[in-house]
């Protein structure tokens, strides 16, 4: 089934938003993905289905340039998910709260207000946060980073309030869905034991909790626990 729509996945070039891309492609989505650099790998293997539109959230200028080439595009949007994100911890210096803010908050709480023009008025649409279960709970190393989350999961209440009934808008929080290449042995151990359920779930499960919100008619203003039983240890 071909489907005209388009769903908009901020920093989607690597990872969990780029796995997620791919299989929206396949469920017959069009895909519009964001990021800071185009990676050479897409000349030999190019990203089917995918469009790519440049953007740097790290600056109001960079957000708003962003937001008035979208707005050329004109895409029919069926969905946003916010998953662009800098996991920077506390010794990082002054600037990486700004810079988290700035990928986290400014950038969603830009985007939506103006791409909310953007989503189908056809039908109900959907808004994602990819937020953390970190920030219903801190975190002594990434103190910034967790603000800055616990900013962007208010987010979703306020915009679920304002745009229902015609678009939902919900987070999802997770714990660890996948490592980075430069997590040691010990890192992942320690990290696994974290959760109940003990696994690295990889990036399949927020492709499921996508789906979830966007195929269930009844549900906004919520965040979907996705964490493998952290808050039970
Ligand atoms: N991985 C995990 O285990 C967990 C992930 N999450 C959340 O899930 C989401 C996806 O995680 P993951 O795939 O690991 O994310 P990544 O750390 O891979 O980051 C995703 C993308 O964010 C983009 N980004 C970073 N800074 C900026 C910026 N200033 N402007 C524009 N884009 C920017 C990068 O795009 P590029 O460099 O291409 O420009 C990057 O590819 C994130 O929101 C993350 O916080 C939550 C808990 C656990
Ligand atoms: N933008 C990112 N945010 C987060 C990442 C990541 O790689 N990029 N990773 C985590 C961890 O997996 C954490 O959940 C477990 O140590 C958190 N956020």
């Amino acid at each position: 089934m071909t489907i005209s729509e388009t769903i908009l996945i901020t920093g989607g070039a690597q990872r969990v938003g780029l796995h997620c891309a791919r299989r929206l492609v396949e469920d017959g989505y069009r895909v519009i993905i964001t990021c800071r650099t185009m990676r050479p790998e897409w000349q030999d293997q190019p990203l089917n289905g995918i469009e790519v539109m440049l953007a740097d959230f790290s600056t109001l200028a960079g957000i708003e340039d962003f937001i008035r080439r979208l707005h050329q595009r004109a895409p029919v949007l069926r969905a946003i998910v916010h998953n662009a994100s800098l996991w920077l911890d506390d010794h990082q210096g002054a600037q990486a709260m700004q810079q988290m803010y700035m990928v986290h908050v400014q950038a969603p709480y830009l985007i939506n207000r103006a791409a909310e023009a953007l989503l189908d008025p056809q039908q109900v649409t959907d808004i994602i946060h990819l937020t953390d279960h970190v920030a219903q709970r801190g975190s002594k190393k990434h103190m910034a980073y967790c603000a800055s989350k616990a900013a962007l999961e208010n987010l979703t209440l306020s915009f679920a309030a304002q745009f229902a009934p015609r678009v939902k808008v919900n987070s999802i929080a997770p714990a660890l869905i996948m490592f980075n290449t430069d997590d040691n042995d010990e890192y992942r151990r320690k990290t696994l034991e974290k959760s109940a359920l003990g696994i690295e779930p990889g990036p399949e499960v927020v492709y499921q909790s996508i789906r979830y919100l966007m195929d269930n008619t009844y549900v906004t203003g919520t965040s979907l626990t996705l964490n493998g039983g952290r808050h039970l240890k």
